[in-house]
Parts: structure tokens; sequence; C-alpha cells
């Protein structure tokens, strides 16, 4: 009983000096306008199951900077094109770190990856790896036959279905397309299809990555209210633990496996072979881990950890399946939901690619219309809605006011999409406005303007943008050319739901179901 009385007066003590030392750090600061904030919680009870809107609503009542304190965390949010910019470009040195929360610590290798390491000597070397030698031009163009099969497996899935009379689950499909582009690449296996890696091994890995998506995403109060911790009253951070360890089994498993065959391969090899040639003189092309395991380590180290292949071959995974499955399937659901859209969009692919053959990568640049699709698909609904979370690293100022170190910053990118100061008719899926500059070439990432922003801008930028826009063009103009599609029975285009669901990527709440029918002749799809 002493014991608990002790406990309880301690945390007070310690949550009355925590009020009061961020009183006197706050007090003679001129901080962004904000709503009024609770002792201790600061705006964290103002925070519903999307947090994207009610951070939205703050900025049409408050002006496009706002101030939050969420918990112990100073916060800014934006939804303004101007405001990001000064965030993204001008003030990049000073914006372009990542909080330290827990997930990152728990499921990024103690931050050790790419995407959730904080701005220094680390990041820049990973992130180096990542642009020299894994997203480099040459080494994606070499996985160009592999992402071709993937475009035609993906076809023959709905096709089989289709022949069926079912439903088609996009969802999944799209989920296993982006899947398997991702694994063919990094990991060398492809895990839906004929020749997967096996369904269970499939299966857990599905199951093991939306683990981790799920608790990337989450805005867990531990990491706003140390005292939460204690408690961790929904076992997060145990879950948390959990998953750390399975993913970091999965992840050693695939490194021993390649070591092995590696080993295998330079006992077979003669002297004279190159390392990569086949007995048979043929190239074999490298797979992510191959290069990774022969990239020397940090401090003139001959190999790089084991630890940092791992947080690597994570950020991969997690940051290019979700990312373009999601897009792909929001992207569908709006077509179907727009018939007309659909109509416009086969037509140009008939024009461009006619009914012979089937789309290929190098098309993709002459279909306006198609881009324009993707466009207007992440002004509504963009894959993180509040990119990455940045963090500042020393005081500054926006727009006059005071911006303390270590303030959290939420760009709200759904936001920015549906801001009426710079989009009319906001929840209208419209392409058609991205061409109406008449210029030919709509660009999908963003421009000077800053009206869109799906894949982030400055030092933080995301480096896959070329592929996962290529994955995404891909997967819609296959769909589109070789599929008439409508909503399930019964159900009006108009009635399918645009819900989200909150999270580091955005899902539509409800997986999208659809009736295919094919539109080129059988001998295509085979
Ligand atoms: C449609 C597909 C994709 C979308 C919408 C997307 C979007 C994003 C966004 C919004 C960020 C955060 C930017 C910021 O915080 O400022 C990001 C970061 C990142 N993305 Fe992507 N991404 C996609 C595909 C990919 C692919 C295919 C890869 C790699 C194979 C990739 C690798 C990364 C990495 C490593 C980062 C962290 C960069 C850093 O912190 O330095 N992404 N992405």
């Amino acid at each position: 009983m002493d014991i608990l009385l002790l406990i309880i007066v301690f945390s007070s003590l310690i949550l009355i000096s925590n009020i009061f030392r961020r009183k006197f750090k706050t007090s003679n600061l001129r901080l962004p306008p904000g709503p009024p904030r609770w002792p201790i919680f600061g705006n964290l009870l103002q925070l519903g199951p999307l947090p994207h809107r009610d951070f939205a609503n703050f900025c049409i009542e408050y002006g496009p900077l706002v101030y939050l304190q969420l918990g112990n965390v100073d916060a800014i949010t934006t939804d303004d094109p101007d405001v990001i910019r000064e965030i993204l470009l001008k003030q990049d040195d000073v914006f372009a770190s990542r909080p330290s929360t827990l997930a990152a610590v728990h499921l990024a290798y103690r931050c050790g990856d790419v995407a959730l390491a904080p701005l220094g000597p680390h990041w820049k070397r990973m992130r180096r790896i990542c642009m020299e030698h894994l997203l480099t031009t040459k080494r994606l163009e070499s996985f160009s036959s592999h992402r071709a099969e993937e475009a035609q497996h993906l076809v023959r899935s709905v096709w089989g279905q289709a022949q069926k009379g079912q439903p088609v689950n996009l969802r999944e499909i799209l989920g296993a397309f982006s899947m398997n582009n991702v694994t063919r690449m990094l990991l060398g296996k492809q895990y839906f299809g004929t020749g997967s890696a096996g369904p269970n091994e499939a299966m857990e890995f599905m199951h093991i990555t939306h683990e981790l998506f799920w608790l990337l995403g989450l805005i867990y109060l531990g990491d706003y209210l140390p005292a939460w911790r204690w408690i961790d009253l929904y076992g997060c951070e145990k879950k948390m633990r959990e998953v750390e360890k399975k993913i970091d089994e999965f992840h050693q498993k695939i490194i021993d496996e390649h070591r092995e065959k590696r080993e295998r391969k330079r006992k077979r090899d003669n002297d004279n072979n190159a390392a990569n040639d086949h007995d048979d003189g043929s190239k074999v092309e490298m797979d992510f881990v191959d290069v990774l395991l022969s990239l020397p380590g940090d401090n003139g180290k001959a190999v790089m950890d084991d630890v940092e292949i791992k947080a690597l071959m994570q950020d991969m995974i997690a940051a290019a399946t979700d990312t373009s499955s999601v897009t792909n399937e929001w992207a569908m659901a709006e077509v179907i939901r727009n018939p007309h859209v659909l109509k416009r969009v086969q037509s140009e692919l008939d024009s461009v690619v006619g009914p012979n053959r089937m789309v290929q990568e190098s098309d993709l640049a002459q279909l306006p219309y198609l881009r324009s699709i993707v466009r207007e698909t992440f002004r509504m609904h963009p894959a993180g809605p509040f990119l990455i979370p940045h963090e500042s690293l020393k005081p500054t100022k926006i727009r006059g006011y005071d911006i303390p170190a270590k303030t959290r910053i939420f760009i709200n990118t759904h936001a920015l999409g549906r801001n009426t100061r710079v989009w009319n008719n906001i929840e209208e899926f419209r392409p058609e406005r991205h061409l109406e500059d008449g210029d030919k070439r709509v660009e999908i990432s963003h421009g000077p303007d800053f009206k869109i922003l799906p894949f982030g801008a400055g030092k933080r930028k995301c480096p896959g943008a070329p592929l996962g826009t290529t994955m995404v063009l891909m997967a819609l103009a296959r769909l589109f050319h070789c599929f008439e599609w409508s909503p399930p029975g019964g159900v009006r285009p108009e009635e399918i739901d645009t819900q989200e669901v909150y999270g580091m990527t955005m899902p539509k709440a409800q997986p999208l179901i659809a009736i295919a029918k094919p539109r080129l002749s059988p001998n295509l799809y085979c």
C-alpha cells in the first residue's frame, strides 16, 4: 500500500513538474494559433479515429499553420502549399529529421533504416545506398521483364475469375501484384502465383507485413505521454516487440538463404568466371539482397552489418508495397464510380495501344488521361496522409511564428488535395482538371505549385517515386485496357463507398469488389 502511495505521489510530481516546465518553455514564444489545450493531454483528446480530418478542421478554423500540443510533444500541421514549400524546401535542413517513435525504435531496427532514421550521417549513408545501388535506372530496368510477367499474371488472375463469373476482390489481386513486384526485386522470390514461395510462407509474410503497417501507422499514446508506457492498456508495445522478433527472424532467414546460395555458387564457379555469370554463360540479375551482401560496410568493414541489411529490406517492403496497392485500389474505385472516366481512358488506350497487344511500360508516357487519373487519385486519396512525419532539429520561425526544436510536423496531404483555396469541386473525381493547362505531359509528382504532394519533397522525398509510379500506371493500364468494370449486382456505381481508414497509408475502409468482363481477344489473356 505504501509503495502504491509512493508511486502515485511520485507520478503526480512528475506530471506537475512537466506542466510547469512546458508552460515556462512556451510562455515567451509566439506560437502559431491552434485549438485550446487541456493540461497534460494538450490536444490529444480532440483527435478521433481519422486524425487527418481533425487536423484539416483545425486548419479551416485557425489558419494554414496550426500549433498543437500532443501530450508532451509540440506539433504543427498545415494544408497550405506555401507553408509546405517553406518547410520542405526553404527550411529543409531544419525540418528533414524524423521523430524517434516507439514503433520506429522497435520496428525499424532502432531507427537504423532510411525512412525513419533521424537526419544525420547514418541516414545519409543508407539513403545513398538506396539511390546509388538499389533504385538506379539501370537496376530497375533489369527487372522490367519481371514486372511485365507480374502485369500479365495480374491480368490472368482477373480473367480466370471473370471466366467463372466470380466478382473480383481488387484489394487481394492488387496487393499480390505489388507484393510480387517488390519481393521479386528485393528477395528474388514471387510470393503469390504459380512460381510462388508456397502458400504458407506467402501467408506468413503477408500477415507479418500487415501487422507491421498497422503498428507503424498507430498514433501510440506512449509516444506522447511517457507515463502511458507503464500502463500500455492495449498491449501495443508488447505487440511491437513480438512483431519485431518475427520480422527479424524472417529477414535473417532470407539473408542466410542468400548467403548459402552465394557460397554454393562461389564454389561452383571457377576463378575466371564473372561473379554473376551462369554456368551456361547467361547473366543472372542480382536481387537487392544480393546487392546489399556485396557492398562494403561502414568504417572500413568488408561487408555491411546484417542489421543494416535487414533495416533496408524492411524499408523497401514497407515503403513500396502498400503505397502502390492502396493507390491502385482507390483509382479503381473512383473510376468504377465514374463510368464516363472509364470510357475515356479505354478510348485513349484503344487509340495508343490498340486491341491486338497488351500495354507495355514504353506506352505509359503516351497516356496523358491515364496519368491524370493517377494524379487525381493522389489529390483525393494520397497514400501517406501525413507523409512520414518530419521533426525539426532546432528552433526556427515560420511566417513570424516560433517553432520550437523537436516539433513534430504533420503535413496534411489529404487536406491539401481538398483545400478549397487550391482546388474547386473537391469531392468530384475529375481527371480532366489536370489536363486543362494544355500541358502534354501530366506530371504525377508535385510541381512548383505544390498543389499535390504524393511523394513528399526535399531531402526526404520518396526515392522510389519512379518505380512506384510505373507500378501504379502499369496495373491500371492493363486493368482498364483488358476489362470492362462494373460494381457487383444491385449496386449503382455512385454507391461504391469511399470511406477511408487512417494509418501510415490510408486504404479504403472496405475492400473493393467489382465485376470484370474481358474486352480483348481471348488469346491475349493466356
Ligand atoms: C505509389 C507508390 C509510392 C508512394 C505514394 C510513396 C510515397 C512516399 C512518401 C509520401 C514518403 C515520405 C516522404 C516524406 O516524408 O517527406 C516516402 C518515403 C520513402 N519511400 Fe516511397 N512511395 C511509393 C513507392 C516507393 C517505392 C516503390 C519505394 C522503394 C522501392 C519507396 C521507398 C521509400 C523510402 C526508402 C522512403 C523514405 C525516404 C527518406 O526518409 O529518406 N517508395 N514515400
